[in-house]
């Protein structure tokens, strides 16, 4: 039997170890608070984070990190894009020399401006064929109720994507697997950043049309972005592209557009934050985003907006006529 270690017990990590153990792998899920681990292993449910949501018997939680790594064929990463770099330093010594390692976060590490594969490549020493990446249209609690979904795994090792492919195929979760890992990495994390973009319209009353342009010129700057790192644009327009990026700027379930409306609507960067329960990657990514993209001479005119909204207090009304302002272009340039 394949056996997992997840590292997370946030919403996403639950979500993902439940489906691997749907797959018949045995998954080991770590978390920090021992209450937590004790109550999934004795309820069999994360009230934390997918209340009502029934964690099958393949799923154990600890607090030890060494247990959580016994035997794993694969270590699957699920906590803040900005905390993986410390967490996994504690971690590495653990894990197997052949360990796959996967990332299922959608962010950017702020000022290295590093992808989370990056991350963990350097942190543990990993070659690419033993990184690979999950990202998709995945929200958490759609896929903890077993809700019809597709996903994208990605390794530079396509033999390794077909493992992990096979690791986490259910009847309700359907992965494919690709080569493009950092363009499946840059779709999952700007995608936060554009669904920010479409939270703020939202929250300020706008209607469909604004939403479908921000949503279509945000996959433009994306695609302008993958293709300065050398992505594959196929991918943008794949699952890990506009698929994650429809969802996540549709959904009353995303915690980045959530955030969005909640700005839009008026509230400072503070209330927000205080109201926001779990981590909305894009608050922080939108920053090292644009850092990628001032670094690839990349122009990125929402994720620069979104910028200014979020961390430098620029009305939204006022980044909005900024936008529309700009210098008549050509749709493709
Ligand atoms: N929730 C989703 O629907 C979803 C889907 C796909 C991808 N993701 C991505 O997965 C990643 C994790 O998101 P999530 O939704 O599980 O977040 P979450 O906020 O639900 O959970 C984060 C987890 O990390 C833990 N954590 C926070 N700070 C930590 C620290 N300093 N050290 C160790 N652990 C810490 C929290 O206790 C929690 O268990 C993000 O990059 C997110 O973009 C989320
Ligand atoms: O809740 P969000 O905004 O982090 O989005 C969740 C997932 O990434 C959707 O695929």
């Amino acid at each position: 039997m394949t056996r997992c270690a997840v590292y997370g017990t946030g919403s996403w990590g639950t979500a993902f170890a439940m489906v691997l153990a749907d797959a018949g792998c045995e998954v080991s899920l770590w978390g920090r608070r021992a209450e937590l681990a004790e109550r999934i292993n004795t309820t069999r449910e994360n009230p934390d984070y997918l209340p009502g949501m029934t964690v099958p018997e393949g799923v154990t939680a600890t607090t030890d990190p060494v247990l959580a790594a016994r035997g794993a064929e694969f270590a699957v990463l699920a906590v803040p894009s900005q905390t993986l770099r410390a967490n996994l330093a504690q971690w590495a010594p653990s894990l197997a020399g052949d360990t796959v390692l996967v990332s299922l976060m959608k962010g950017v590490e702020l000022g290295t401006a590093k992808r989370m594969s990056e991350v963990v490549q350097e942190v543990t020493g990993a070659g690419p064929e033993r990184v690979a990446v999950l990202s998709g249209p995945n929200l958490a609690r759609e896929i903890a109720a077993r809700q019809p979904a597709a996903s994208v795994v990605a390794c530079r090792d396509e033999s390794v994507a077909r493992r992990l492919q096979a690791a986490c195929h259910t009847p309700y979760f359907r992965p494919y697997t690709n080569t493009d890992v950092v363009g499946c990495e840059l779709g999952g994390a700007v995608k936060n950043v554009i669904a920010l973009a479409v939270g703020i319209a939202d929250g300020m009353g706008l209607g469909d049309n604004t939403k479908a342009s921000l949503i279509t010129r945000g996959l433009a700057e994306t695609t302008r972005l993958g293709l300065a790192m050398g992505a594959d644009a196929h991918t943008f327009a794949g699952l890990a592209g506009l698929g994650d990026l429809v969802a996540t700027c549709s959904s009353p379930l995303s915690r980045n557009h959530t955030f969005g409306i909640n700005l839009g609507r008026g509230m400072t960067l503070q209330e927000t934050v205080a109201v926001t329960r779990q981590t909305a990657e894009g608050v922080k990514s939108c920053e090292s985003v644009l850092d990628l993209a001032r670094r690839h001479g990349v122009e990125m005119p929402i994720t620069e907006t979104v910028v200014d909204i979020v961390h430098d207090g620029k009305p939204p009304m006022v980044g909005l006529k900024e936008l529309m302002s700009r210098s008549a272009k050509p749709e493709r340039h």
